[in-house]
């Protein structure tokens, strides 16, 4: 039996709300919160965008995935960025004492939301639209997801129940800390 899990680590489309809702959830449950952007961008001096002009999107996939692979946290939610998925030895490291949840938002909830595709810092290809990310990403995060959660048409409040009552169907992943 896998041993219980002290962080919840959510993946998932940029604008799904992992930072927004992530936030959230911790003040919820009672976690400290963690959103990996913050932390790669503090560890760069720069901003993520900044990153993406000077150095390419690879570039910063990579300065992604090391700092998720060295990532020390204990009853934390750990928002990801929307391009974690590309590196499958972060997500390892993530799963170790992470519950990997999903949040699923259909495209046009994603296109409403993110307006700022020019400016957010994503990990993209030249040319390539939020439709392109999608269809690209999809099945990356059904595959690492433990559990996946509609939350597009949700508010952030009702997301974060959603998230919890996930948790507690008697099959999702076991988190050591108690979810009431
Ligand atoms: N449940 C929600 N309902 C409406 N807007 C939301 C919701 N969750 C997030 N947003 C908005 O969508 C944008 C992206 O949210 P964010 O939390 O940054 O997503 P992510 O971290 O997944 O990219 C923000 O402007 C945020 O205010
Ligand atoms: O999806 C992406 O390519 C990215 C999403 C951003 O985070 P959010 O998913 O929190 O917007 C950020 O990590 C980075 O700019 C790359
Ligand atoms: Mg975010």
């Amino acid at each position: 039996m896998t041993a219980a899990r002290h962080n919840l680590v959510l993946i998932g489309m940029p604008g799904a709300g992992k930072s927004t809702l992530g936030r959230h959830l911790a003040e919820r449950l009672g976690f400290g919160f963690t959103d990996t952007d913050s932390v790669i961008e503090s560890a760069a001096g720069t901003t993520l965008q900044a990153i993406v002009d000077a150095r390419g999107h690879r570039a910063l996939r990579q300065l992604e995935a090391e700092q998720l692979i060295h990532l020390q946290r204990r009853d934390h939610v750990i928002a990801t960025g929307g391009s974690a998925v590309y590196s499958a030895d972060a997500m390892a490291a993530l799963r170790v004492d992470g519950i990997i949840i999903h949040l699923h938002a259909d495209l046009s909830v994603i296109q409403a939301r993110v307006t700022d595709v020019d400016t957010r810092g994503l990990a993209r290809a030249a040319g390539q639209t939020l439709e392109d990310l999608y269809a690209e990403r999809e099945a990356l995060y059904r595959h690492y997801a433990e559990l996946s959660v509609d939350v597009g048409p949700l508010s952030t409040t009702a997301g974060a129940r959603a998230v919890i009552a996930a948790l507690c169907e008697p099959r999702a992943p076991r988190l050591a800390s108690p979810l009431a």
